[in-house]
């Protein structure tokens, strides 16, 4: 079955942006979220993000447009019983996830793919709480979406071959650079990443430099495009927590132990951009 209709659930900081994406390239797209004002938010991102590329010359005011009009907001997962593959890009939370799939499951047709944008949780756990794990599989697309190459694809242990060819292929339609990895905490890029964003969170409790300090090391030091700190607020100072303890638990190694001022952070509920205070502050 060709993929016309993708629905997207979770209209936050990825989900818009795995919307805008696909409608760009042409798929009908209904995005869902749980509320009227969440889908609300990620639709003003779509439409700040394509007036962005707009002002840069990358997109004309046509595709602009176009790519709006392909896009339907919904806050009622029925809706997306019809399409061909759904991707989920809600809250990094095993049980929040575990349980929109099963409903998922529920509403879509036997054939649609159910694919996960998670950062770091098994997808072989995700798969098994469905009745169609062979068709379940992880397409983690990186921040900001429309300007990152990548998407990382994971298969869980039962991933049928004919699921993964699909969803590669359909990332390559997409203009990204499909990579595959292992079913493994945080995959790749977060085993990776993520421990260099909490050592710098370190080095700021210790006191070792200022926030913006610590982020010129490592942008004029080793040419990173921005500093881990501010890129933490990009990415959401829970989502960096949740994927560290999912790193933490998974391999059992103290060497992931998130630092203390980031779940500090959280606590006090300065998770960055999306709350308009994190590292920085985004008036
Ligand atoms: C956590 C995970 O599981 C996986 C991940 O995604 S990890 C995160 C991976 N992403 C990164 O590492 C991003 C690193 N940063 C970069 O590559 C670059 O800074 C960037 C591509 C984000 C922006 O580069 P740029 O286009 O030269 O910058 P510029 O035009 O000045 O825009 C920067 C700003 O727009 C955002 N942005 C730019 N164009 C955008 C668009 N079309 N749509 C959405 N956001 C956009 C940037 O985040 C930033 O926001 P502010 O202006 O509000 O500060
Ligand atoms: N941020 C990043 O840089 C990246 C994140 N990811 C992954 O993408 C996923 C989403 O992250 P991100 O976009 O940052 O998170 P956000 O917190 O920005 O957005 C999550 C959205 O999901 C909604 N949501 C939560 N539960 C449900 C549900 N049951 N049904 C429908 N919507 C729901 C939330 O609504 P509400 O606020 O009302 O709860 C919120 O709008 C996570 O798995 C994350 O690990 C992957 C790559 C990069």
């Amino acid at each position: 079955m060709e993929i016309k209709t993708v629905g997207v659930v979770g209209a936050g900081t990825m989900g818009h942006g795995i919307a805008q994406v696909f409608a760009a390239h042409g798929f009908d797209v209904r995005l869902a979220d749980t509320s009227d004002a969440a889908v609300g938010r990620g639709l003003a991102g779509i439409e700040s993000s394509l007036e962005r590329l707009l002002a840069k010359e990358k997109i004309t005011a046509a595709d602009k447009t176009s790519t709006l009009g392909r896009i339907g907001a919904t806050t009622d997962l029925a809706t997306l019983a019809g399409a061909e593959l759904v991707v989920e890009a809600v809250t990094e939370n095993l049980v929040v996830k575990t349980e929109l799939l099963q409903t998922l499951d529920r509403v879509c047709g036997p054939e649609t793919i159910l694919a996960s944008n998670t950062s770091s949780i098994s997808l072989t756990r995700l798969a098994a709480a469905t009745g169609r794990p062979d068709r379940v599989i992880g397409m983690h697309f990186m921040n900001p979406v429309p300007l990152m190459e990548l998407v990382e694809i994971i298969r869980a242990l039962q991933t049928a071959e004919e699921t993964y060819r699909r969803i590669h292929d359909l990332a390559l339609r997409l203009g990204k650079t499909p990579v595959s990895v292992r079913d493994s905490p945080g995959f790749v890029s977060n085993r990776v990443l993520m421990p260099m964003i909490n050592e710098a969170i370190f080095a700021l409790h210790e006191g070792l430099a200022t926030a913006e300090d610590i982020d010129t090391v490592m942008k004029l030091g080793m040419h990173h495009p921005m500093g881990p700190l501010a890129l933490a607020d990009l990415i959401g100072l829970d989502t960096c927590l949740s994927i560290l303890e999912v790193l933490q638990d998974g391999f059992g190694d103290p060497k992931y132990r998130p630092c203390p001022l980031l779940r500090q952070m959280v606590d006090a509920g300065y998770l960055g951009r999306k709350t308009g205070r994190g590292f920085y502050r985004y008036d």
